[in-house]
């Protein structure tokens, strides 16, 4: 049974990077992207965006939701201080086989639990089952129609407090204008836009910031 591009990837990684080094494994992953197979990465341009988003914020507690391969996951987890955690959902069952892989490659396993299903089934269990208070971090970058509902339900659910930071990826490419709409127009969150690029290509793209005022 042919390879899929993932799986392929995550080969190019085993093969190309250094085990435990979580840079090495994002820089080869770039590189596999960018020279072999584009693939929906947050990718090296906006990932600096991440980076600084994330050093700002130096969450204890982060959401990501649209694992993929895992390349966003290593890329905050990182980041993250002693003791601090991601949580990521990816609802696609060989995406997630693929992550698994590359999170304990990159050696930050420790600092990442990954959630296999849909994102509006895992959110409501978050507190009871995953024994979180708030989440001071969310990166969305799963279904664009997802990302209202999700916020939505991240309120109901009371999982932001005052502060929570949400940072939203393809704003222009694929796109997420009922997104962009609902929170620029929501006087309970203060919105920056970060212009960028697809990633590994020449066209637009944004990413959008969005921080909880209780
Ligand atoms: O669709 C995207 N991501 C969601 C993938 C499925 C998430 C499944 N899931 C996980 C948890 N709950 C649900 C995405 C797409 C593109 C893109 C850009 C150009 C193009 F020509 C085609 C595609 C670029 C991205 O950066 C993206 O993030
Ligand atoms: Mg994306």
């Amino acid at each position: 049974m042919n390879q899929s591009k993932e799986q392929r990837i995550l080969n190019f990684v085993l093969q190309n990077a250094v085990r435990g080094d979580p840079c090495s494994v994002l820089d080869t992953i770039d590189k596999y992207c960018s020279q072999k197979e584009w693939a929906m990465n947050v990718g090296d341009e906006k990932g600096l965006i991440l980076d600084k988003t994330v050093e700002e914020v130096n969450p204890s507690v982060a959401l990501e939701l649209g694992t993929y391969c895992g390349y966003s996951a290593v890329r905050i987890a990182r980041l993250l201080k002693a003791g601090a955690y991601l949580l990521t959902v990816e609802f696609n069952p060989e995406f997630a086989a693929i992550a698994k892989q590359m999170i304990e490659f990159a050696g930050v396993q420790d600092k990442v639990k990954l959630l296999e299903g849909p994102s509006e089934e895992i959110i409501p269990q978050l507190k009871k089952k995953y024994e979180v208070d708030t989440l001071d971090f969310v990166f969305l970058d799963h279904w664009k129609d997802r990302y209202t509902p999700d916020t939505i339900l991240l309120q109901e659910c009371n999982l932001l407090r005052k502060g929570s930071v949400l940072l939203a990826d393809n704003i222009i490419f694929p796109g997420a204008p009922e997104f962009l709409n609902y929170i620029r127009n929501n006087p309970h969150f203060q919105c920056t836009n970060y212009p960028s690029h697809l990633e590994y290509m020449k066209v637009g793209d944004a990413m959008e910031k969005a921080v909880f005022l209780g």
